[in-house]
């Protein structure tokens, strides 16, 4: 290292002022304990720090006043660092070069702790990342436009402008997804960030096993040391008060340094039972936005980009055109049941050696078509025709035989048949205790007027197709 012009002498001289401005407690607390090691030619003064947390509190609460005070006596000191270990500092121990050519990580870290040993990933291990949760991977559309926007603005790195970031939404729509691509985007644009993901599960047992073994100050120092703070699935600490506790300085901490905090979970802040008020304030008090369930168009989108990216690995298999098309008008559940499907369709055909085609697709995903009928039950169908024939449920399900009455109510029972899977007992129990063999009479009428009256056949296209939406 060179040193600039600032001598030992100087911090001494220094040190006496410091200590008139920030008083004794202070001063012997946490400016006496810095080891000044001197100044390297980039600008930056280097400090040794007892411990992270220790160089952490000084840079937050000491880092302006010590900066402005040694850039006054040496105009080259640009920015402060606090170093924590053994021996002097030496190159490798420099801000890396990608820090050095972020402006913008250099004025957030002007007075920030940026040793190495800080950063090193056996100390503060993230949860590992999927290779294939990119932005490039995520495919857009309205139902999940504002969470990718959110998402993006935060992978930029840029200043912090809404804290937390707080992503929600049901079962495989995209939160992990979102979560894993701005962690990918913030290490690929500035590696010097330390980006800590995890879930709230992994935090619970980190700090749990900080317990046992006595190592309190360690896990807060460490929760308190990242720059970008994601936990996934948030929803997990609720009951659990120690670890609700924890989770809450841990957050405190990070927003009064200005870092920024990204969290997920699977519903709503207000909306998460269980969950302490002055936590559930806290995710409501930066930017809240919900993935919503896909739509049509979102789907087809991700199983065409999906085809794309299998492309290479099953060379020259055709898909039959309408596929795609089936796949994303019946599976609306989950991304993750429908890549599933798609994965299990490709494999499929690749091994019998046909194309894909609506034939290998009633074969090979039988069960997860079924699984995906949307249940139409027994009460909706009764209310549907009995508002479609305009006579009150009652009347559909009680005793009278009139046929303004009687008509309604076996349309409702041949549906009934159609489109559950209720057997003609249950059935006729649902309609006012009858008996399963005047289900299948009715059954069996409206069989035979589909064919001679066309008024009926429409009305039963018509109810099916409000039923089916
Ligand atoms: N918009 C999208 N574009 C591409 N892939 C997507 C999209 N949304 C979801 N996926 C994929 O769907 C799967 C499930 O997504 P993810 O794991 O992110 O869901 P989640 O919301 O975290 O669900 P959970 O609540 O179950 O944890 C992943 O493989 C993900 O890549």
């Amino acid at each position: 290292m060179e040193w600039g012009q600032m001598t030992l002498e100087q911090w001494g001289d220094l040190q006496t002022q410091l200590y008139e401005t920030v008083g004794e407690n202070n001063y012997r607390n946490w400016i006496e304990p810095l080891e000044f090691r001197g100044i390297e030619d980039s600008g930056i003064a280097v400090f040794h720090a007892p411990t992270n947390f220790f160089g952490s509190y000084v840079s937050q609460n000491f880092g302006d006043l010590l900066l402005a005070q040694m850039s006054r006596r040496d105009p080259d000191v640009r920015r402060l660092a606090f170093r924590v270990g053994q021996g002097d500092s030496s190159a490798e121990r420099r801000p890396s070069a990608a820090a050095e050519a972020q402006p913008q990580m250099q004025q957030d870290a002007r007075s920030e702790p940026r040793s190495e040993s800080r950063r090193s990933s056996d100390i503060l291990p993230s949860a590992p990342l999927d290779a294939r949760f990119t932005f490039d991977g995520f495919v857009v559309g309205k139902p999940n436009e504002l969470a990718h926007a959110a998402a993006r603005r935060v992978a930029e790195g840029g200043q912090v402008t809404f804290n937390p970031l707080f992503l929600y939404g049901g079962v495989g729509l995209g939160k992990t997804h979102l979560m894993h691509a701005i962690a990918w985007e913030l290490r690929a644009r500035m590696p010097e960030l330390n980006v800590l993901y995890l879930s709230a599960e992994q935090f619970m047992y980190r700090f749990v096993q900080a317990l046992r073994e006595k190592r309190m100050m360690d896990f807060k120092e460490l929760f308190r040391s990242v720059d970008v703070l994601m936990v996934d699935d948030v929803q997990f600490i609720a009951g659990k008060d120690s670890t609700q506790e924890e989770f809450f300085h841990t957050f405190n901490a990070l927003v009064d340094q200005n870092k920024q905090i990204v969290i997920s979970a699977d519903r709503a802040p207000d909306e998460i039972k269980d969950l302490e008020n002055r936590i559930r304030s806290r995710l409501q008090s930066g930017l809240v936005v919900d993935l919503h369930p896909t739509d049509y168009e979102l789907r087809l989108g991700i199983l065409q980009s999906k085809v794309d990216s299998y492309r290479n690995l099953y060379p020259g298999l055709h898909i039959e055109d309408g596929v795609l098309e089936f796949l994303a008008h019946r599976i609306s559940t989950n991304v993750r049941v429908l890549e599933g499907a798609l994965t299990r369709l490709f494999a499929f055909a690749s091994l019998v050696g046909k194309p894909i085609t609506m034939d290998l697709v009633q074969d090979s995903l039988a069960d997860v078509l079924r699984a995906s009928e949307r249940k139409i039950s027994i009460e909706e169908i009764q209310r549907k025709v009995a508002e479609h024939y305009n006579i009150r449920l009652s009347d559909m399900i009680g005793p009278k035989r009139v046929r303004v009455f009687a008509r309604p109510r076996q349309v409702a029972m041949y549906l009934c048949k159609q489109l559950t899977r209720r057997s003609l007992p249950e059935i006729g129990r649902r309609f006012g205790g009858r008996d399963h063999t005047t289900v299948m009479h009715g059954v069996k009428r409206i069989e035979e007027l589909r064919h001679q009256d066309g008024q009926i056949d429409e009305d039963i296209e018509l109810l099916r197709r409000a039923l089916e939406a």
